[in-house]
């Protein structure tokens, strides 16, 4: 099986997590729109889903799935998304598509975070793929040499030859050189830092569930 249909096959898999008659939080990336696929089959037994991105709005809503404001909606029982790595305690780095801040803010909002991976994505500790951070452009360069003071290097996101804009109008940092050995102390560091919007270590929203794509099917892992 290659990395796509071990998506898909987690993406078809996340679905018996999602509670009939209730609105999903639907996270972003390929292995989301796997998911959002598959949960066009069923499109007439939810009330809808809160989007974490405008990608992802635009892809649910051309399958008719009714997606609403995180505004107007209170709890959500269940929250979909994948990650970029997940470690053996279901902490993991994501915004490899940018989409971090929405996707905190909709996992907070979740009861019950189910992470969607290929195994590739399993590590021991989390900072192999660089974090990304997003943040206020004019802060931006302060955050590199907090980073660096790390031991981290940072480096502004790039799209088409221009800095990256997220949904949010701001930019992102993607952080390399940082072994992760507490995410839970590094989230809420980095947070406090002037001008950081959000960092992709999801420690204080980690997962309950990560259905992990393997040859041989869907591993799963619970925290
Ligand atoms: O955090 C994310 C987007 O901001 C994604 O969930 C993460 O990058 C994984 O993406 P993919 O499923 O494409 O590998």
């Amino acid at each position: 099986m290659n990395q796509d249909e071990l998506k898909a096959l987690v993406g078809q898999a996340a679905l018996q997590y999602v509670v009939p008659g209730e609105i999903v939080g639907v996270g972003t990336g390929s292995t989301v729109n796997k998911f959002i696929d598959a949960l066009a089959s069923m499109k007439d037994r939810i009330a809808g889903a809160v989007s974490s991105s405008v990608a992802s709005t635009a892809r649910l809503q051309a399958l008719h799935i009714r997606v609403f404001d995180a505004n107007d909606v209170d709890q959500i029982s269940v929250y979909i998304d994948g990650a970029d790595e997940i470690d053996p305690a279901g902490h993991m780095i994501k915004g490899g598509g940018a989409a971090l801040t929405r996707e905190k803010i909709v996992a907070a909002q979740s009861t019950r975070f189910i992470c969607i991976a290929d195994e590739s994505k399993l590590v021991t500790t989390l900072g192999a793929f660089p974090v990304p951070v997003e943040v206020i452009p004019m802060a931006a360069r302060r955050i590199e040499r907090q980073f660096a003071a790390m031991g981290g290097t940072a480096k502004v996101r790039m799209k088409d030859g221009v800095p990256l804009v997220t949904d949010n109008g701001q930019c992102i940092l993607d952080v390399s050189g940082l072994a992760i050995k507490d995410p839970l102390a590094f989230e809420s560091e980095v947070n406090q830092w002037p001008g950081v919007v959000t960092v992709g270590v999801f420690a204080h929203q980690k997962a309950a569930v990560c259905l992990l794509g393997t040859p041989s099917g869907v591993k799963t892992l619970t925290f």
